[in-house]
C-alpha cells in the first residue's frame, strides 16, 4: 500500500468520527433533555422504603454545614443518616455533633474509627462500620462535598423500579463565584456529562459514586460491601455488580438520576480541580485503556486539529475555515448541554463562559499527560501506587484535613 493510500484510509477514519462525535453530541443534548430535571411521582398505592444514609467525612470546608443540614430537611418518610469519620481528632466531629444536637428528631448516627484500616480504599474504610450498622436495605452513599435538594432522595427511590439495582446522581456542581467554580460548572456540564449521559443511556457502565442508591442485599450476594475496597475506583465495581449479579437474569438495570448532584465543597480552585482530574483520568485508564487513546481524540482541540487535516487531505478544503466552523459548532452545543445540565439560568455571563471554556480546553489535554506520565495517585492526604483494575497500594499517608 502506498503512503497516499494510507493517509487516505486515515483521513476517512478521521472523518468519520468527527461525524460520529456530533451524534453524540447531540444525543446528549436529546437525552438529558428528556432525562434531567423531570418531577417524578409516586403511585398513589407507594409505600416509600426506609434508607440509609451513609456520609464518609474527611476534614471541614466552609460549606460543610450548610451541605450536611440540607440532609436533615429531606422530604422523606423514613431514613437514617450515619456519618462515617476516620479519625476522632478530625474537626468534622464537632460539626457533626453540634447538627446531631440541633435536630434531636432526625434519626442520625456517628462512627468514628475508619481508620481501623482494613481495605485499601480510603472511603470504603471509612464507611465500613456505617454500612454494617445500616438497618435499611436502601442505601444511599452521598460524598461530603454534596448537598442536596428536599425531593431528591425521594425522586430517587421512585427511580429504583423492582428491576432496577443503582441509581446515581450525574455529578455537576451548585453555583459559586469565582472562575474555579465557572470551570467546574462548564467541564461537569459539557465534555463530562456528553460521555456520562450517552454511556448510561447505552448502557455503558460509566459510574461516579458521589451519590449512589443501592439495594444493600445486591452487594451482598456479590462478596459484600468490604470486597469493594481493594480498588480504588470503588464506584466503577459497586455499579458492576449491580450489571453482572446473577440472582437477576439479565442483571439490575443502573439508572442516571432525574436531579444533578449538586457538588458544593467550599474549598475549590483551579488546582484542586485539576489534581481531581489527574486522578479520575488515571482510574479511568486502568478500568477502560481506550479511554488512553479516546480521551484525547473526544476534545474539541485535538479533533479539530486532525479533522482539518482530514478534510484537507480528502476535499481540498480550508484547514482554517474548517477548524473555526468546527470550533464554532462545538462550541454551541457545549452552551446547550451546559444550559440542559443546569435546567435554570447560570450563574455567570456568556463572557466567562467562553474563558472557562478556553481554559478547559486548552488545559486537558496536558492533564491526560500529566495523569499518564506519574507513577502515584494522590487521594486526599494519602498517595497510592495503582494496577489492573484500579487495585491499589498505600506508599504515603500525609496528615492534613483539606482536600487534595
Ligand atoms: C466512539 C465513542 C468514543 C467515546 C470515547 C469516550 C472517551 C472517554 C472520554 C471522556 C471520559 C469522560 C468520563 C465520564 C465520567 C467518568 C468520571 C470518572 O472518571 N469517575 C471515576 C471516579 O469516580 C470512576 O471511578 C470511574 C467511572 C467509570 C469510568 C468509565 C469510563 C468509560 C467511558 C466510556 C464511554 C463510552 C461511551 C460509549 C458511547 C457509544
Ligand atoms: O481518605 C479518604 C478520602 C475520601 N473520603 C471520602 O470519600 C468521598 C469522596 O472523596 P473526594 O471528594 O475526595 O473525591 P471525589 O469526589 O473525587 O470522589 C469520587 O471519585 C473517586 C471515587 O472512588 C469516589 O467514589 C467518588 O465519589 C468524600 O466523602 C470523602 O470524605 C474518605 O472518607 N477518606
Amino acid at each position: 500500500m502506498t503512503l497516499d493510500c494510507i493517509s487516505l484510509i486515515i483521513a476517512i477514519i478521521i472523518f468519520g468520527g468527527w461525524w460520529l462525535q456530533w451524534i453524540i453530541h447531540v444525543t446528549a443534548i436529546i437525552y438529558g433533555r428528556i432525562k434531567l430535571h423531570r418531577k417524578l411521582s409516586a403511585p398513589p398505592d407507594f409505600q416509600f422504603p426506609g434508607v440509609s444514609i451513609l456520609k464518609p467525612l474527611t476534614g471541614v470546608d466552609p460549606n460543610l454545614y450548610a451541605n450536611l443540614e440540607t440532609f436533615f430537611h429531606l422530604l422523606y418518610p423514613k431514613y437514617e443518616i450515619l456519618f462515617c469519620i476516620e479519625e476522632e481528632t478530625d474537626p468534622a466531629v464537632m460539626i457533626v455533633k453540634s447538627l446531631l444536637n440541633k435536630y434531636p428528631n432526625v434519626e442520625c448516627s456517628l462512627f468514628v474509627g475508619g481508620a481501623l484500616k482494613t481495605t485499601v480504599n480510603p472511603k470504603i474504610n471509612n464507611l465500613m462500620q456505617g454500612y454494617i450498622m445500616a438497618k435499611h436495605e436502601l442505601i444511599l452513599i452521598s460524598d461530603s462535598g454534596l448537598k442536596m435538594k428536599e425531593d431528591t432522595l425521594q425522586e430517587m427511590v421512585i427511580n429504583l423500579k423492582e428491576n432496577v439495582g443503582l441509581v446515581h446522581q450525574l455529578p455537576f456542581v451548585s453555583d459559586r463565584s469565582g472562575f474555579a467554580a465557572v470551570l467546574e460548572k462548564v467541564y461537569f456540564g459539557t465534555q463530562h456529562s456528553k460521555i456520562y449521559l450517552l454511556a448510561n443511556m447505552v448502557g455503558v457502565n460509566c459510574v461516579t459514586g458521589m451519590s449512589c442508591l443501592f439495594r444493600k442485599s445486591v452487594v451482598e450476594q456479590s462478596g459484600g460491601f468490604e470486597s469493594l475496597g481493594i480498588y480504588l475506583a470503588e464506584d466503577y465495581y459497586l455499579s458492576q455488580i449491580c450489571f453482572y449479579n446473577c440472582s437477576c437474569n439479565s442483571g439490575w438495570k443502573v439508572k442516571v438520576s432525574t436531579q444533578p448532584a449538586l457538588q458544593n465543597s467550599g474549598t475549590y480552585s483551579i488546582g484542586t480541580f485539576q489534581n481531581r482530574m489527574i486522578r479520575w483520568i488515571k482510574l479511568r485508564s486502568f478500568l477502560v485503556p481506550m479511554t488512553i487513546i479516546m480521551e484525547p481524540l473526544s476534545e474539541w482541540l485535538l479533533l479539530g486539529l486532525i479533522s482539518s487535516w482530514a478534510v484537507c487531505r480528502l476535499f481540498m478544503w480550508s484547514p482554517i475555515a474548517f477548524f473555526l466552523v468546527h470550533t464554532l459548532i462545538w462550541f454551541l452545543l457545549d452552551y446547550t448541554l451546559l444550559l440542559t445540565i443546569q435546567g435554570c439560568n447560570l450563574p455567570f455571563s456568556r463572557i466567562d463562559f467562553v474563558a472557562g471554556w478556553l481554559f478547559r480546553e486548552c488545559t486537558s489535554l496536558l492533564l491526560m499527560l500529566r495523569a499518564h506520565t506519574v507513577r502515584t495517585l494522590t487521594w486526599r492526604s494519602r498517595q497510592y501506587i495503582i494496577g489492573r483494575h484500579t487495585i491499589g497500594e498505600e506508599i504515603r499517608k500525609v496528615h492534613d484535613w483539606t482536600a487534595v
